[in-house]
C-alpha cells in the first residue's frame, strides 16, 4: 500500500517532469500502481485507515507524486450532486473548456508540499475530458466544480506544473477575471 513515505516533496526532479504516455495493454507493474493509487485515496479518505497510517487526506494523486513518469492519476471524490468519482485517468486529455475561470476561495494544497501557499489558483469552471481507463475504455466526461478544479491539479503534475505556479506572484488574492469563485 502507497504511504505517506512513498510521496515525494517538492524539491524532488520528478515533480518537475513531465510524465510519458501510458502504453497499452498496461504491464502488471503499472496496473498494480494504478489500483494502489486509488487505494491510496480511498484509504486516506477513511478515518479509521487514515489515522492508523497516519495519511494526509487527498482527493487526486498523479504518479509524478510517487516518482513515477506513468502519465495517469486517481481521482476518488464525490462531486456537487453527490456522484461518487472514482478512476484512475490514463493518458489524460482536456479536449475543450469554458472560457469561464474558477478557483477555491481557500486555495489549494497538495501532498507533495508540505507548507501552505495561500492565493487563488485559477481553473477553468468547466472541462470536457478524454481519458483510458485502466481496462483500456476510452472515456469522455464534462466536469465541473471540484471534480474540474481537481482533474487540472493532476493533470498539471504530469506536466510538472505545481498549483502555486498559478498563483499570481504580485497579489495572491487578485480578482481573477471572468472567473467565480467555486463554493
Ligand atoms: O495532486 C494531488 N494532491 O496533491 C492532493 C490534493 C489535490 C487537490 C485538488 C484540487 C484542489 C486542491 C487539492
Ligand atoms: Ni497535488
Amino acid at each position: 500500500m502507497i504511504l505517506m513515505d512513498d510521496i515525494i516533496r517538492e524539491g524532488h526532479p520528478t515533480l518537475r517532469t513531465k510524465a510519458e504516455e501510458v502504453k497499452f495493454p498496461l504491464t502488471d507493474e503499472v496496473r498494480q500502481l494504478a489500483e494502489d493509487m486509488l487505494q491510496y485515496l480511498i484509504n486516506s479518505q477513511d478515518p479509521e485507515i487514515a489515522d492508523k497510517y497516519n495519511l494526509r487526506g487527498g482527493i487526486g494523486l498523479a504518479a509524478n507524486q510517487v516518482n513515477s513518469l506513468q502519465r495517469m492519476f486517481a481521482l476518488h471524490l464525490t462531486d456537487d450532486n453527490g456522484e461518487q468519482l472514482s478512476f484512475v485517468a490514463i493518458n489524460p486529455k482536456i479536449v475543450s473548456h469554458s472560457v469561464e475561470n474558477t478557483y477555491l476561495p481557500a486555495g489549494e494544497g497538495c501532498l507533495s508540499v508540505d507548507r501552505n501557499v495561500p492565493g487563488y489558483v485559477p481553473r477553468h469552471a468547466r472541462v470536457t475530458v478524454k481519458f483510458k481507463t485502466i481496462d483500456g475504455e476510452e472515456k469522455k466526461m464534462r466536469l465541473k466544480g471540484m471534480p474540474a478544479i481537481a482533474f487540472q491539479h493532476e493533470l498539471d503534475h504530469l506536466n510538472g506544473i505545481m498549483f502555486y505556479d498559478r498563483i499570481n506572484e504580485k497579489n495572491p488574492f487578485a480578482d481573477i477575471t471572468d472567473s467565480t469563485p467555486y463554493e
